[in-house]
C-alpha cells in the first residue's frame, strides 16, 4: 500500500528535503517598497509633472473657451496685466450681464463706468427723479449699454448676473420732497429687484446709508452697532427705509438663499454731483464757490 507522506511535527524534514514553501499568499507591499517604487526612475516627478498639466489645463479651460464661443463686443481681453481695475495681473472673471438701478445718479453713473470698462454688459434702470442722461450719455453709443426709463417702485423682468441697486433719492433736498415715494422706493424698489434676483439667480448688492446708524451715539461706528435712530422723523423716509432695505436683503439672503451684498455709503462727493443737493459736502463748496 502506497505510503501516504504524513507530515509529522516531531520529524521535521531536514532543510534539503524540506518541501518548497507553498507560494505563500502574496503580502500587501508595506509603504516603504510603495515609496521606493514611486522614487525609482524619478517616476514621483512624472506624477507631479502630469498632476501639474492636468491642473494648469482645468484652471485655463473656462477662458481658453471663452475666445471661441465670445459673443459680446470688445470682451475684455483674457490675460490683463494693466491691473487698474484692481483684479490681480491675470486671469479675469468672465464678462457679465449687470443692471444697475440708479445707474443715472451720482455714485450709479460712476459704477456704470467701471463696469463697462471691465467689459460688462449694463443696463440701467432709472426714473430720473434726480438722476440725469448726460451722467451716461458717453455711453448710449456702446453696444453694450442700455438705458431704461422704468420706476423700481413696478416690477421688472431682465437676465442678468449682478443687480447693483442703488435706485433712491440720496439727499435731504430730494427725498423730503416726497417722503412717502422715498420710503416706497426703498421697500417696494428693493422688494422689486430681490425678486428678480431670487428668480434669476443674480447676486444683489445694496447701496445703504450710514444714515442708519441714525445719530450715532458710537464714534466711529462699526459694522455691528445697531444704531441710534428716530422712526417717526423728517428724515425718517430714507433712514428707515434703508434700514428696511437692508432687512429685506437679509431676509432673503437667509430665507431665499440669494447671495447678497451690502454696502454703507458714507458723505461721498466727485464729478456729477449735484452742487444744489443739500448735502454736507456739496454745500461745503457751493457756499466756497458762490
Ligand atoms: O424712485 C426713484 C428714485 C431715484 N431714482 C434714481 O436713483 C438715482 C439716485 O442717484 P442720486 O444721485 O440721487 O444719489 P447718489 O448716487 O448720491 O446715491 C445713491 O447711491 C448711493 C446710495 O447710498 C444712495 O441711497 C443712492 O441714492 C438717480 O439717478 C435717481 O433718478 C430712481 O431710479 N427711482
Amino acid at each position: 500500500m502506497k505510503q501516504l507522506h504524513k507530515s509529522s511535527p516531531t520529524h521535521a524534514p531536514s532543510p534539503a528535503h524540506a518541501p518548497a514553501p507553498k507560494s505563500a499568499k502574496p503580502t500587501r507591499p508595506g509603504p516603504r517598497s510603495w515609496i521606493g517604487y514611486l522614487l525609482r526612475e524619478q517616476r514621483l516627478l512624472f506624477v507631479l509633472l502630469g498632476a501639474l498639466i492636468a491642473s494648469t489645463f482645468f484652471l485655463l479651460r473656462p477662458y481658453l473657451s471663452l475666445t471661441a464661443s465670445s459673443h459680446l463686443p470688445d470682451a475684455r481681453p483674457l490675460f490683463s496685466f494693466a491691473s487698474r481695475s484692481g483684479v490681480p495681473a491675470g486671469f479675469r472673471p468672465p464678462p457679465r450681464r449687470v443692471v444697475v438701478t440708479g445707474g443715472a445718479g451720482f455714485v450709479g453713473s460712476h459704477l456704470v463706468d467701471r463696469l463697462l470698462e471691465q467689459g460688462d454688459s449694463v443696463i440701467v434702470v432709472d426714473n430720473f427723479f434726480t438722476g440725469r442722461k448726460e451722467n451716461v450719455a458717453h455711453h448710449l453709443r456702446n453696444p453694450r449699454f442700455e438705458l431704461l426709463r422704468h420706476d423700481v417702485v413696478e416690477p421688472i423682468l431682465l437676465e442678468v448676473d449682478r443687480i447693483y441697486h442703488l435706485a433712491c433719492p440720496a439727499s435731504p433736498v430730494h427725498y423730503k420732497y416726497n417722503p412717502i415715494k422715498t420710503y416706497k422706493t426703498n421697500v417696494m424698489g428693493t422688494l422689486n429687484m430681490l425678486g428678480l434676483a431670487k428668480r434669476i439667480g443674480a447676486r444683489f448688492l445694496l447701496t445703504s446709508t450710514s444714515e442708519v446708524y441714525g445719530d450715532p451715539l458710537e464714534h466711529p461706528q462699526k459694522e455691528t452697532y445697531w444704531g441710534h435712530v428716530n422712526p417717526i422723523g423728517v428724515r425718517s423716509c430714507y433712514d428707515e427705509g434703508k434700514r428696511t432695505a437692508e432687512t429685506l436683503t437679509m431676509d432673503y439672503h437667509r430665507g431665499g438663499g440669494v447671495e447678497v451684498r451690502i454696502a454703507r455709503i458714507f458723505n461721498t462727493y466727485g464729478p456729477r454731483m449735484c452742487l444744489d443737493d443739500g448735502r454736507v459736502v456739496s454745500n461745503f463748496v457751493a457756499q466756497v464757490c458762490l
